[in-house]
């Protein structure tokens, strides 16, 4: 067997993690040489021969989580959310002092979340109207999704393509919040309750007819081969990847 790629894992106590963990423990090909949490120095992975590196930790601690990994010349592959287009800039410029380095940044990388946004956005324009709904587990600090942020943007990008305008709405009275929040012109509702992991729907509206996509995460495990694929993959997609999809050949 050709040799096992070394892992480590930053955010390793947390729910996503841990699962992490296991998962490139129980995997034959890799090798866990490094698991990191809040107060330990990423830094410190430079001389641990660490070839890639999994972050699943907090919006706010991420993006200098992913620039100390390129600074050392170690392949990311990131599941945490939160990320813009500034701090994804500031990764791009990061990586150009470090031409063979690769961040893969996906915020979804449960492959049936991959394809129902993929669907989503190939079905778009098709469609009068479109709203998104994501439903999580209420210890999630960050909302709208991540998940459900790609997916409009997704949407938004192929409706504008296709010069489909914004979705009807006569609406000129609301309380806060009623109509969700606008990501690129598509409106998107947050759900938070006990019992939940991570679910999505897109509802695709015409006269008369309803397409609904929904997806659900039961249980992290959900999550894994994505991450595995991310890990065996990335050494080899120099550069900043944002999405599982551009790993997928998915037509
Ligand atoms: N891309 C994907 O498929 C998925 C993404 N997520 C995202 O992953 C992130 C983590 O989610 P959970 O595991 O549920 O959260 P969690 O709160 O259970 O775990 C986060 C962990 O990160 C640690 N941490 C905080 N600051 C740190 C730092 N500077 N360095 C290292 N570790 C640090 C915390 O102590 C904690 O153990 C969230 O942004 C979530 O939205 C979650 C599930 C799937
Ligand atoms: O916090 C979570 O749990 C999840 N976060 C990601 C997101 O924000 O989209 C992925 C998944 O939905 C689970």
């Amino acid at each position: 067997m050709s040799e096992r790629i070394r892992v480590a894992v930053l955010g390793a106590a947390g729910r996503m993690g841990s699962t992490v963990v296991r998962a490139v423990q129980e995997a034959p090909d890799l090798e866990l040489v490094a698991t990191l949490d809040a107060g330990d120095d990423v830094g410190a992975l430079a001389d641990s021969g660490v070839q890639v590196a999994v972050d699943f930790t907090v919006p706010s601690a991420t993006e200098a989580n992913v620039l100390a990994l390129v600074d050392a010349g170690i392949h990311a592959v990131v599941g945490t959310t939160g990320w813009t287009d500034e701090s994804l800039g500031r990764v791009r410029s990061r990586l150009e002092a470090r031409p063979g380095a690769g961040v893969l940044i996906a915020p979804n990388f449960a492959l049936g979340a991959v394809l129902a946004m993929t669907f989503a956005s190939r079905a778009a324009r098709y469609f009068d109207s479109v709203e998104v709904i994501e439903l999580h587990h209420p210890d999630k600090v960050d909302a709208p999704s991540g998940t459900a942020r790609h997916t409009a943007a997704g949407i938004a990008a192929a409706r504008a393509a296709a010069g489909v305008g914004p979705s009807p709405d006569a609406t000129t009275s609301a309380l806060d919040g009623a109509r969700g929040a606008d990501v690129d012109g598509v409106r998107v509702h947050s759900v938070r309750l006990r019992g939940l992991v991570a679910h999505e729907e897109i509802l695709l509206g015409n006269p008369g007819e309803m397409l609904t996509l929904r997806h659900d995460s039961f249980d992290r495990v959900s999550f894994m081969p994505g991450v595995l694929l991310g890990i065996r993959e990335v050494g080899a997609r120099p550069g900043l990847t944002v999405g599982l999809e551009h790993f997928l050949d998915l037509g």
